[in-house]
């Protein structure tokens, strides 16, 4: 699914009231309507106080637009509008005639926070107070107003976005920003859904269709893209009954050291997990027997030296390799890369402390292969790209580390986001249980192993992550986040597999139709 900008958004409204030839009060007509039939189908007439705060603007109207349906539809409803500024718009006007025809219980109009009203803890608070308008800080009592709703505990549910989000950057203030229980967003969810500091103020969201030309949604690129099983299915590549394991690729996976080999044998495990029909991982000595033994399924070439890797040095031809996980930042690790580098025509992974030799010695990045997969965690990224401000600026340092190397950068964490030049692929899989040790070097072996598989390499990192978070989404339902470790990951690998091809289950209630008034 696509993530469109706020510039974006506003472009598809106008270009879909002209093709479709409706005004763009016919627009939050429907935007609304969405609203109201979402909320009917879980409340059903239930007599819920339900409190619609709206703004002035075209996310007001929209409120309006709600209000006025579920008062006809016989709710208990309290519609105010907040009285930010002068200004109206005109979608907003003529929803604010079209309310007072129809209840003679007009909007309350706040202006301070003198007369804050009076909320129950049970009672439903739905924010229709700013959308994608937003341009500058808002004003100290609309602030007070949001902090009473959280004092409140009700549940607020959000129209398009957390009122006070702006779509582009993180809030300075917290308290300035409304923290919705479920945001229903239009047409396109918003990439502050997805980013680390800005995700929180929203439980959940969801995305309500209000009828946006195909056209326009199909054919505009945009900078970001979220990944969910409809983006990967295209990607995956069937199996042919006559294949046999050299078809698949043989992965090299070097890494390890003293106290760290299990990292390699998780990263060995991911690579044939997903798929590829060989892995080969180069260790120190001291690894040898315990991968031998605990996966059998891998070959093992030995270092020279016996606790750490000190020279590069193999005779097979692996079709893809990994670099990094367990290896530590030895300088006679960081020579042997380094030599290593200088001859490698292979695709390359690299995670861990490969990041953080590349992060302690950045002429190497040069020597990367085009395509050259990085894997880091936040502490790691730092090392490459330095300190962030926040999260805009981390995306914008990152495109341009990716940018200037021709590499793949995965920014890991609860959505991870890969990016490669200007683009944004955010991941819609995973939770909570996969912070946990290990599970990092099983998705470096997963995207490996898909590269030898002859996956491209932007596309084996995209379907790896994919298929990594949906391991974890659909065994967590058994473990439980706290008992869930990486090797799970790998046992999840196959569910993943076959998840995809999995029908979606009939919806249980039926939908209630578009109503007029
Ligand atoms: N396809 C769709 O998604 C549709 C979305 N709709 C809804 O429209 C809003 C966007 O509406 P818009 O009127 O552009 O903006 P807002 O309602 O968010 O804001 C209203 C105006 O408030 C002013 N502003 C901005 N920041 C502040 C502030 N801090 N304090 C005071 N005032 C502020 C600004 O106007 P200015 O001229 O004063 O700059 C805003 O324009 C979208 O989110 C959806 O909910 C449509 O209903 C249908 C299609
Ligand atoms: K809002």
């Amino acid at each position: 699914m696509k993530i469109f900008s706020k510039e974006q958004i506003y472009e598809g409204d106008a270009l879909t009231a002209k093709k479709q030839g409706i005004t763009s009060t016919e627009l939050m007509e429907r935007a609304g309507t969405q609203i109201f039939n979402w909320l009917h189908l879980r409340m059903q007439g239930a007599q819920v106080p339900i409190h619609v705060f709206c703004g002035i603007g075209n996310n007001g109207g929209d409120g309006l637009v709600v209000a006025r349906h579920l008062i006809t539809h016989g709710y208990n409803v309290k519609t105010y509008i907040v009285n930010y500024s002068k200004t109206r718009s005109k979608d907003f006007l003529i929803n604010y005639e079209r309310i007072k025809g129809t209840t003679k219980d007009w909007p309350i109009l706040l202006n301070d926070a003198k007369e804050l009203p009076e909320i129950d803890e049970k009672d439903i608070i739905v924010d229709a107070i700013f959308g994608i308008g937003l341009n500058r800080p808002i004003v100290t009592w609309v602030k007070q107003l949001f902090n009473h709703f959280r004092a409140t505990k009700a549940f607020v549910l959000s129209i398009d976005v957390p009122s006070g989000l702006e779509t582009d950057a993180v809030p300075k203030d917290e308290e300035c920003v409304v923290n919705a229980g479920y945001t229903l967003s239009f047409q396109t969810p918003k990439l502050v859904f997805f980013l680390p500091e800005t995700a929180k103020y929203t439980v959940q969201w969801e995305v309500l269709d209000i009828g946006i030309d195909p056209e326009y949604l199909f054919t505009t690129p945009t900078e970001a893209d979220l990944i969910g099983k409809n983006e990967v299915l295209p990607i995956y590549k069937p199996r042919e009954k006559y294949s046999h394991k050299g078809h698949f690729g043989h992965a090299l996976v070097i890494g390890g050291s003293y106290g760290k080999i299990g990292a390699v044998t998780l990263a060995s495990r991911g690579v044939l997990t997903i798929g590829a029909g060989k892995v080969t991982a180069y260790m120190p000595k001291c690894g040898y027997i315990p991968l031998q033994s605990s996966f059998p399924e891998a070959m093992v070439i030995s270092d020279v030296n016996d606790e750490k890797i000190t020279k590069i040095d193999f005779n097979i031809t692996p079709d893809a390799v990994a670099f990094g996980v367990g290896a530590g930042t030895d300088a006679k690790t960081i020579s042997a890369f380094e030599a290593f580098l200088k001859t490698n025509t292979k695709p390359l992974v690299i995670d861990a402390d490969g990041i953080n030799i590349l992060a302690k010695k950045k002429a190497l990045l040069k020597s990367l292969p085009e395509n050259t997969v990085l894997t880091p965690h936040p502490k790691e990224l730092e090392g490459l790209i330095g300190k962030w401000t926040d999260d805009f600026d981390k995306l914008k340092k990152t495109k341009a580390l990716s940018k200037k190397y021709k590499c793949i950068v995965v920014i890991k964490g609860a959505n991870t986001i890969t990016v490669y030049g200007d683009k944004l692929y955010v991941n819609a899989t995973g939770n909570p249980s996969l912070a946990t040790a290990g599970t990092g070097d099983v998705l470096t072996g997963m995207i490996t192993g898909l590269i030898a598989q002859g996956y491209d390499a932007l596309a084996a990192t995209i379907f790896g992550v994919y298929l990594h978070g949906k391991s974890a989404d659909l065994l967590v339902e058994e473990l439980g986040y706290q008992s869930f470790i990486a090797s799970h990951v790998i046992e999840g690998i196959p569910l993943a597999y076959l998840d995809l091809f999995k029908q979606p289950e009939p919806p249980q209630v039926e939908e209630a139709g578009e109503e007029e008034n």
